[in-house]
């Protein structure tokens, strides 16, 4: 597979929960490519699918209709429990509120991915992304030891520590100060451009989405929209275009 080939493609997907007249359309046939080395910020007013679409490109939720390919295989029909091992081996997450475990340090956190795919972490391999991350030195540490940017980095090394097709982050900077954010953001992007990966990150912060490549618009659960190159005055100016369309 070539660097350019697509890591993760949704065609045509839908997301209904509910039936009947309670029913609700989180998702009305969206499709989107995302390649590798490539950095895609997801965007589009509350209630607008984005958290929805994380939930079923990584498998987490079966859509009602269309299709899921990572790094080359239609997980669609899978089943719970393939789809399991495949997020384990190739998804990296990273989260708002970090899912660190509180009382694992952070070597323990980073190598927690291999270690429940049944794999005895590799010491060096798991030192070296702490390194990469910046907290070579607080290896050893808690996560209460640590602050919030820095455990938003233990997260990044653990997102990265199986070398996943893709990295899938739901507003990594939500709860960082903005000067915290910026350093993630900058580690996100460095993950990209010097390591290869492939990041799909949902945020509401315009500044955050300019570290993108590109950003994807989504309203009423559709793509309304997508901007390559964004700088974070256009990625507003275009938010505030999107909130007037569904007000
Ligand atoms: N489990 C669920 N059951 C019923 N409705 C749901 C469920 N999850 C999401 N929805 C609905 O689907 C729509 C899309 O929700 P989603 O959380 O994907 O939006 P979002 O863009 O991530 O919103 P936000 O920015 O507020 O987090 C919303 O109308 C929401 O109420």
């Amino acid at each position: 597979m070539t660097r350019y080939s697509p890591v993760l493609e949704v065609h045509d997907l839908a997301r209904t929960y509910g039936s009947g007249t309670g029913s609700v359309a989180a998702l009305s046939g969206v499709s989107a490519a995302f390649a590798r080395g490539t950095f895609t910020a997801v965007m589009g007013p509350s209630g607008s699918g984005k958290s929805t679409f994380l939930a079923c490109a990584a498998g987490l939720e079966p859509p009602t209709s269309g299709r899921v390919v990572i790094d080359g295989a239609d997980i669609t029909d899978w089943d719970e429990e393939r789809r399991t091992l495949l997020r384990r081996e190739r998804i990296g997450f990273v989260f708002q509120d970090f899912h660190l475990m509180p009382y694992l340090s952070a070597t323990q956190n980073v190598g927690l991915p291999l270690r429940l795919a049944g794999c005895r972490p590799d010491r060096a391999h798991v030192r070296g992304l702490l390194e990469q991350v910046g907290l070579g030195e607080r290896a050893g540490h808690l996560p209460s030891a640590l602050s919030g940017g820095q455990r938003q980095r233990v997260a990044v090394a653990r997102a990265l520590v199986t070398d996943p097709a893709v990295v899938l982050a739901d507003e990594p900077t939500g709860a960082l100060d903005s000067a915290s954010a910026a350093s993630l953001l900058e580690l996100l992007r460095g993950c990209v451009d010097e390591l290869g990966q492939t990041v799909v990150m949902v945020t509401h912060d315009p500044v955050a989405a300019a570290y993108a490549d590109a950003v994807i618009f989504l309203v009423d659960g559709r793509v309304a929209g997508r901007m390559e190159h964004p700088t974070a005055t256009a990625v507003a100016g275009q938010l505030a275009r999107l909130d007037e369309w569904v007000a």
